[in-house]
């Protein structure tokens, strides 16, 4: 062997000391091998001995220790994050209310927003200040630069689905979450932002998705969306209902309201959205259901009753109760012991007018293109078929 291995005991645990036999005939070919290992080591020769001396960044005690507390730090402020998220868990922690998620300005398209609630984004995403997303696809990324990195191959130009509405700008968008499983969860994470209650982000498959989108010349850019179950058992017409916050207040709310009511029109079928419903989302339905019931009272003849109403307006009894009550309308009459429509037609005529100033927008039945779902037909299998096809015959 022309090369001695010698390990020396002191050394043992962290040294291999190697002594090579000089009088070897290999010991020539070693030298030059040790040579050529000494020059990869300086990268051929570009480093000094001294910068290619890497034994300053070794870890020393005090970086393990630092390194430790830091970990320590970071898993104390996860279990605190959790608990947050988790209200049974706060309780018991006696920690404040929830606190809004770590992530604190949402970049969308040229806005920047502050979430309101945590969304169930991955971790490497939720730990971020800053979240990018991309306004076509709702793609989620955590740095701009990657951000600008992908609108330049981002060739989307409207939401995955079938148009089914159209009326100038506006359109809305049939998007199933079982065929375009990803869209729908980004949707989903970021609508969780602006929601409190707790919407499923991730199980998307039994749900429609209606996207409301305004074309600016280029693409449809998404204003808001609701949900709805393919099957709901008790008939709920919408699951989760979000106009995106920057452009709330403009009566697109209301737009998506009346529209999931001409979609269970079309079903023909009394609809109501899924409860509990936010603080936001109970304004919005009772100011619509107001108006909704007051139009149809104002277009009735006498003898009028609350299942009339309700079939008129495709409401469940129970929000027609709800808007007749808000209306004034519903009286109890003492001396036949009953409940009797008291109709002030000024009064109805002016909360008509007085929400249509607020919300030009309005659906028009006309323009809708849709078959109810029935399971795994596609829409467009079914777009050659005419005698199924809406619009349907209200006036718009
Ligand atoms: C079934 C469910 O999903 S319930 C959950 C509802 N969704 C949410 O809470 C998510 C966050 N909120 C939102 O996305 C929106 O506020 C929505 C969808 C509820 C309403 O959307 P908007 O586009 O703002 O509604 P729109 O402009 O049509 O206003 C409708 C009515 O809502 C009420 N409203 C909406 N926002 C507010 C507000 N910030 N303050 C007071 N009233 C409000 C008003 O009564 C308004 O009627 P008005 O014009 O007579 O004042």
């Amino acid at each position: 062997m022309p090369a001695k291995v010698a390990v020396s005991p002191t050394e043992a645990k962290s040294l291999l000391v190697i002594k090579f036999d000089t009088k070897s005939i290999h010991y020539e070919n070693y030298k030059k091998l040790l040579l050529d290992l000494e020059c990869e080591k300086t990268f051929i020769g570009v480093l000094t001995e001294e910068e290619a001396d890497t034994s300053l960044t070794d870890l020393t005690p005090d970086d393990t220790q630092l390194f430790d507390k830091a970990k320590k730090v970071v898993t104390r402020t996860k279990e605190v994050t959790h608990a947050f998220s988790d209200p049974v868990l706060s309780n018991q922690l006696h920690a404040p209310p929830p606190q809004p998620t770590t992530i604190r300005n949402v970049y969308f398209g040229n806005y920047k927003v502050k979430p309101w609630y945590t969304s169930p984004y991955p971790e490497e995403y939720s730990c971020s200040r800053n979240l990018y997303l991309c306004n076509a696809c709702l793609k989620y990324m955590n740095s701009d630069y990657v951000l600008q990195r992908h609108r330049m191959k981002c060739a989307w130009r409207h939401p995955p689905g079938d148009e089914i509405y159209r009326d100038q700008n506006i359109s809305m968008f049939e998007v199933d979450g079982q065929r375009q499983p990803i869209y729908c969860q980004n949707l989903c994470l970021l609508a969780k932002m602006f929601l409190q209650s707790k919407i499923l982000c991730y199980d998307v498959e039994p749900f429609l998705f209606y996207i409301m989108t305004e074309y600016d010349g280029t693409s449809c850019k998404i204003l808001g969306y609701f949900s709805k179950e393919k099957r709901s058992a008790s008939n709920y017409n919408v699951s989760c209902i979000l106009t995106l916050p920057i452009y709330q207040r403009r009566g697109y709310g209301a737009f998506l309201i009346d529209f999931s009511y001409l979609l269970s029109m079309a079903e023909r079928k009394l609809g109501s959205p899924e409860k509990p419903l936010s603080d936001l989302g109970l304004l919005s339905y009772r100011s619509y259901w107001k108006k909704r019931v007051a139009e149809t009272l104002l277009s009735m003849r006498s003898p009028v009753s609350i299942e009339n109403i309700a079939q008129a307006t495709s409401m469940v009894c129970d929000d027609v109760i709800s808007a007749l009550e808000a209306l004034s309308v519903l009286k109890y009459d003492m001396k036949k012991k009953i409940y009797v429509l008291h109709i002030d037609k000024m009064n109805l005529y002016h909360v008509c007018k007085k929400w249509d100033e607020k919300h030009p927008q309005r659906v028009k039945p006309a323009y809708l293109r849709w078959t109810p779902y029935i399971g795994e037909a596609k829409i467009s299998d079914l777009l050659s078929k005419e005698d199924i096809l809406l619009p349907l015959s209200k006036s718009s």
